[in-house]
């Protein structure tokens, strides 16, 4: 490393064009939105955090191991995963400090990231660290962070409150008994909204080896037979009904693909029968998923959830890191995927659904402009999701207003979607997407295309009515 270790200084201006007179109207328009609460509709913060409320661990335990955008460019680096804990390995002290080591050793290489952005927003603003990371600086900003987790105002439910996190999403197994969120809410000293998402990609896979063992669980948490086709729909009806019941507002759908298509009744009943004897072939168990997508937006159009999709991730690339260390383990990768001609069955009847929201995630931003954009511009069902995951970064937010903006507008979008685990990193996430949208937002006014007071009220709505009204919040 050739910086020597100097002090961490967040630059106010910082992600503010370049131009003092543009600059000066970001600064205005971020001034007013700021300190907003944060509304999270859709990410993966356990909800046992929130419930438990018990201390966070060591400061690896918590800002490197479970942040695959923190461990997956270490890992390019030659870093071993197990050495980061990676996968729900448990560090002692000594390894939990060479991790730290090894990430500040390494900190040249997150240069140009958001996560270098998002991790000295947390060390400054939340830890109150003075030093920029650095080989000589890892021990005592170590030291520092762990001496701040053991207060009680870096619990979990102290924090939520000093983030101002009015809404938190969380992402839950449709067979969840989901009691942390039953617990909360009967926890009359808890007032913030944490809610599941019913995410049932899993159980709308015939492919799958478990495809019966999971179609038997989902029975018994439904209390429903599923042995028919017809039980297992219901099935998944109820168990949308006990997600509601708790407070889910969604439904977050991720698959190869967004094709999708209506199989007759006894088409899918017979893919079904055949799946739960292992027997449907790929083909079938395919276009078995892409009905199911379909039967997906006919319960939202009844129970009134918000479908989400988050297409075209090739998981789990690398065989043997998944065999040691499980799924999610940054090694995801995206690959290009089409919206509108998958999505012209499941649209042809229900676009135009009172009440149906369908909001589009995509790893692939050709499809903004092309496709996500004029679709949303169009029909009253459809919403531009946020740049999500790898499209969550400063050039990547700013190609995307580029994109999306001429052709939906502000007002047919998500909101930005922090879609972390990373807890800590949530309040830097949201200011970094205020900051960009500030930005993009005093761009238009310098050319004249939004006068400053609509720039302004767009700017509010963006992190308020925008995500309230996508999300049914
Ligand atoms: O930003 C990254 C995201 O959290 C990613 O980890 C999730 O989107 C996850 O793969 C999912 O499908 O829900």
């Amino acid at each position: 490393m050739t910086a020597t270790a100097r002090p961490l200084v967040l630059d106010p201006d910082r992600l503010f064009p370049a131009d003092p007179a543009v600059r000066s109207v970001a600064r205005r328009l971020h001034e007013a939105v700021r300190d907003l609460p944060i509304i999270s509709p859709h990410g993966h913060v356990p909800p046992q955090w929130l419930a438990d409320d018990v201390p966070f661990g060591d400061p690896t335990s918590l800002l490197i191991s479970p942040d695959h955008y923190i461990y997956r460019l270490l890992h390019a680096q030659g870093v071993a995963l197990e050495e980061l804990g990676v996968g729900g390995g448990t560090l002692d002290e000594t390894q939990s400090r060479r991790a730290f080591r090894l990430l500040a050793e390494h900190w040249p290489a997150f240069r140009g990231t958001p996560s270098r952005f998002w991790l000295e927003s947390e060390l400054g603003e939340v830890f109150g660290i003075g030093q920029r990371l650095h080989v000589d600086t890892a021990d005592a900003i170590y030291d520092q962070i762990a001496e701040r987790l053991a207060s009680p105002d870096f619990r979990p439910r102290a924090l939520l409150d000093r983030f101002d996190i009015a809404v938190l999403a969380t992402t839950d197994d449709p067979a969840d008994d989901l009691r942390h969120h039953a617990a909360l809410r009967e926890d009359p000293a808890f007032t913030r909204r944490v809610i599941p998402t019913f995410r049932p990609d899993r159980y709308l896979e015939p492919a799958r080896a478990d495809f019966a063992e999971l179609a038997t669980a989902l029975g018994r948490a439904a209390g429903i037979d599923t042995g028919s086709y017809a039980g297992y729909l219901a099935a998944l009806e109820e168990r949308r009904r006990t997600f509601k019941a708790l407070g889910a507002v969604s439904s977050d759908h991720s698959h190869a693909d967004v094709v999708t298509l209506s199989l007759d009744e006894a088409e899918a009943a017979r893919i079904y029968a055949a799946a739960l004897r292992g027997e449907a072939t790929e083909a079938e168990a395919t276009a078995f998923r892409r009905h199911m997508l379909v039967e997906m937006a006919r319960m939202a159009t009844e129970d009134g959830l918000v479908m989400t999709l988050h297409p075209a991730v090739h998981r789990n690339h690398h065989t043997a890191t998944l065999e040691r260390f499980g799924p999610d383990t940054g090694h995801d990768i995206p690959y290009a995927t089409e919206f509108t001609r998958g999505l012209q069955p499941l649209l042809d009847r229900f676009g135009t659904a009172d009440g149906f929201h369908l909001v589009l995630f995509t790893l692939d931003e050709t499809v903004y402009s092309r496709e996500i954009a004029p679709l949303a511009g169009f029909y009253p069902s459809v919403y531009v999701g946020a740049p999500w995951w790898f499209l969550d970064a400063p050039e990547a937010i700013r190609r995307f207003r580029g994109a999306a903006t001429e052709t939906a507008g502000f007002y047919r979008t998500s909101g930005f979607i922090d879609d972390t685990r990373a807890f800590m990193s949530i309040p830097a996430r949201h200011d970094m997407s205020r900051r960009l949208d500030s930005a993009y937002l005093a761009q238009l006014v310098a050319e004249h295309r939004l006068d400053e007071e609509e720039a302004l009220e767009t700017a509010i709505d963006l992190v308020t009515t925008i995500p309230r009204k996508t999300f049914k919040l």
